[in-house]
């Protein structure tokens, strides 16, 4: 779990590192208010998130299911900045057997909750429905905005990385990615 009394003294010590009053009025309970911000946008690294998939259903449906702009948050590991933006989740199910949709929802946050790259986070999303599935076939898109690349640094607000991760069927048979590509896209 989140050990908030580490944080709480880290934070304390950043404030007097950049030359502030930790017991300033109004920076008295920041300390503590970071430890939960940080639990809560943390807590996907003490999820496993195949647990968000456990929900089938029977139903014969062999073509595509594609949940769209899933809204995200997640921690840039560099800097821990936010980028945050819309993940796309399609899959092809196979053997009769469907998931929730909010599943595919729930794995996006959970892998979201971490110190993340954004790269990583869509081949996590894909790999683990592939799995967990037994899907025939996923494509995850997610496109999203940088706070690293936006408020510091290079500074671009507005530059817009979109990452794809394709497995299974979906990698092979072109006609069918680029249906699933045009729906995403629409
Ligand atoms: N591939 C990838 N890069 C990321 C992601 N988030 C942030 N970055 C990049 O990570 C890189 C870190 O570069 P460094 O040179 O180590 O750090 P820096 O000196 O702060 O770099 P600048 O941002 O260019 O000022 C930067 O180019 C960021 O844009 C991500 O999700 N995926
Ligand atoms: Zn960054």
């Amino acid at each position: 779990m989140v050990d908030k009394e580490q944080i709480r003294e880290a934070v304390g010590m950043i404030l007097d590192a950049i030359g502030e009053d930790p017991d300033r009025e109004g920076l008295l309970e920041t300390p503590d208010r970071v430890a939960r911000m940080y639990e809560e946008v943390f807590s996907g690294l003490h999820k496993d998130p195949a647990d968000d998939l456990q929900i089938f259903f029977n139903q014969a449906h062999e073509e595509l299911v594609l949940v769209k702009d899933i809204s995200f948050y997640s921690m840039c590991e560099h800097h821990l900045l936010p980028f945050y933006g819309k993940a796309h989740v399609g899959y092809i199910p196979e053997n009769g057997k469907v998931t929730g949709l909010s599943k595919l929802a729930r794995v996006v946050d959970s892998f979201a909750k971490r110190p993340q790259l954004q790269e990583r986070l869509t081949s996590q999303v894909a790999d683990l429905i592939m799995k967990n599935v037994e899907a025939r076939g996923v494509i995850v898109v997610v496109e999203a905005e940088h706070m690293c690349m936006t408020m510091r640094g290079i500074k671009k607000p507005g530059s817009l990385t979109t990452t794809s991760a394709v497995r299974g069927i979906l990698q092979n048979d072109q006609a069918a990615r680029e249906e699933a590509l045009k729906l995403i896209k629409d």
